[in-house]
């Protein structure tokens, strides 16, 4: 894989304010350490080949912690901006836009998914340049049900359905005025904050890797994308 690049400035928005609930535990699950380095910084690493400027969001009290975990790994974290993040993933992410120039393309990314490939991150930028915005996504691998209101559930086509992952990308202008809107509970993510404004069809699908996954929860700290299926 080359490095990849392209005649925009490239900003890559990796949002890491989150308190980690799921997860448990006493530190944000961003901070913790696999295989000796930390998430965050594992996954600030996959955005430096592509990246004029990183940006992070870090919640105001994990400052310190973020700067001894920095410290500690002596040099191994790229450079990065720190943003404060806000309440919930749409705020924070609201808090980055704003500090981007209109004339860029902008990656936006989870702090914790450090196992993002590079040809990822390439096809979604590229696909973005020229389709305005591009997520990627992964075939569903379980048997889906829709849980109807009235307490049944029933067996859907799961071929009509795909899992989102990031970094979701967009012309920087056209996602900052997508974020103008106020936050709706349904904005899981930012293709859906991007969707309302530009309508159905915006944003264009282009596929992820499986090993891309959003840590959440204690088991998937056990995850090691590097060793090969068997
Ligand atoms: N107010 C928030 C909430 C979430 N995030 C970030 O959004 C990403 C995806 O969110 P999620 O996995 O839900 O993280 P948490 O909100 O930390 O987890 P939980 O919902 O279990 O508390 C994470 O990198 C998280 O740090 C953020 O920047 N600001
Ligand atoms: C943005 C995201 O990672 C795409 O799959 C996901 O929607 C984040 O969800 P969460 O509610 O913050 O876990």
């Amino acid at each position: 894989m080359g490095k990849w690049k392209t005649t925009m400035p490239v900003y890559a928005v990796i949002t890491a304010a989150g308190k980690g609930l799921r997860m448990g535990g006493d530190l944000p699950k961003q901070f913790l350490s696999v295989d000796g380095r930390s998430i965050l910084s594992r996954t600030i690493d996959c955005f430096a080949p592509y990246a004029d400027e990183i940006v992070v969001t870090l919640n105001k009290e994990a400052l310190a912690l973020w700067e001894s975990i920095v410290s500690e790994e002596s040099g191994a974290v790229p450079t990065h901006r720190i943003v404060i993040g806000g309440e919930t993933r749409f705020q924070s992410i609201k808090n980055a836009l704003q500090t981007i120039p209109d004339e860029a393309l902008v990656a936006i990314h989870d702090g914790v998914r450090p196992y993002v490939a590079p040809v990822t991150i390439e096809n979604c930028l590229l696909a973005a340049q020229s389709a305005n915005a591009a997520i990627p996504v992964q075939p569903v691998v379980e048997s889906l049900r829709l849980l109807e209101p009235d307490g049944k559930s029933r067996a859907v086509d799961r071929s009509c359905y795909v899992s989102v992952q990031t970094p979701q990308c967009f012309w920087a202008d056209r996602i900052k005025k997508a974020y103008c809107c106020p936050y709706r509970s349904d904005f899981t993510d930012d293709a859906s904050v991007y969707e309302a404004l530009y309508g159905v069809g915006s944003v264009v699908v282009v596929e992820g890797n499986w090993q891309n996954i959003k840590i959440t929860r204690p088991g998937d700290l056990l995850f090691r994308p590097w060793v090969k299926d068997r």
